[in-house]
């Protein structure tokens, strides 16, 4: 287990982590959301020790990270840093001899990850001749190189095009069902929502919504209305008493409940407003659930 008890980190008089506090556990893909500028780097990064935490602990395994732990951890850094002049192969399999593996043993590993994520490359380029989409397939493996016992993974699907996405969910749905904790960063909430076993989102430098995609939704659900009038006039929404707009499809809008308004108040108010074709609840997208614990 992968666990960030009440880390806190400040970059001058910016505090940055505020008591951040999850576990990503064995076996578990573990979608890590916010805004940006939320932290999730940085706590990535105090992970791998790029940055020292000022208090608060990371551990794996109930054992503080060392040197020895962070060796056994596969990473991908958001600025990605593998060396651009090198062909990918010779550097994957120097990556893994620095980890301790047989040259023969790395060179079939590189080969078998580059067949299985499909990466197309000559094998004479360097890194800087691949697609940006390529290379990130090669810093995936990159992590994997080592067969890391945690995965630690920064915006790894930035970028890449729907094959390139699902190849790379396979691989990293496989580490997590091996057993691995994954915990990866993502702005794309319909790919987090689709793997992911859990989700955080962090917000002020703590972690404000966590738990299974049902799980947030339940907390959210009941407070998304969905109306569709007919014969109102323009800019009924806004007219709209205890409610917040949120978005709006084909006529279809779609309101969020201020606390403590009464559905039934609202149904009354739309009614004077024009005719009702819909009026029913909305269930929330993980792009209500992210709105919702980022902006409450
Ligand atoms: N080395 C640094 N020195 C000073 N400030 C930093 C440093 N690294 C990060 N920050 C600041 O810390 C805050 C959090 O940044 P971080 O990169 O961790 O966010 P993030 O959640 O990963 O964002 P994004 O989704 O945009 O990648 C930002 O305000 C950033 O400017």
């Amino acid at each position: 287990m992968l666990n960030f008890d009440r880390v806190v980190k400040s970059f001058g008089p910016k505090q940055v982590l505020n008591e951040l506090s999850f576990a990503v556990r064995p076996g578990e893909l573990y979608g890590f959301c916010g805004a940006n500028g939320a932290g999730k780097t940085t706590a990535m990064r105090i992970a791998l020790g790029v940055h020292d935490a000022d208090s608060g602990v990371v551990t794996i395994d109930g054992r503080p990270i060392d040197a020895d732990l962070r060796a056994q951890i596969g990473y991908m850094p958001e600025e990605r840093g593998l060396y651009a002049k090198m062909r990918p192969i010779d550097q994957l399999v120097y990556l893994a001899k620095l980890s301790g593996v047989r040259a023969d043993e790395a060179s079939r590993r590189a080969a078998e990850w580059i067949e299985r994520l499909g990466v197309v490359m000559s094998p004479k380029d360097p890194l800087e001749k691949l697609s940006l989409g390529n290379q990130q397939k090669v810093q995936l493996i990159a992590a994997l190189m080592a067969e890391p016992r945690v995965l630690v993974l920064d915006e790894p699907f930035s970028g890449l095009d729907p094959v390139a996405v699902d190849a790379m969910a396979d691989v990293l749905l496989e580490q997590a069902r091996n057993g691995i904790p994954v915990l990866f960063s993502s702005h794309q909430l319909d790919l987090v929502d689709r793997l992911c076993d859990r989700i955080g989102i962090i917000r002020g430098g703590r972690i404000v919504a966590e738990g299974t995609v049902g799980e947030l939704r339940a907390k959210v659900a009941g407070r998304l209305l969905q109306i569709s009038l007919q014969g109102a006039e323009a800019g009924w929404p806004e007219s709209v008493p205890g409610v917040r707009r949120v978005d709006d499809h084909d006529g279809l809008v779609s309101f969020e409940l201020s606390d403590g308004t009464d559905p039934d108040d609202v149904l009354d108010a739309v009614r004077r407003l024009g005719r009702i074709e819909h009026f029913g609840w909305r269930n929330p997208s993980l792009s209500d659930i992210f709105r919702e614990a980022v902006t409450a």
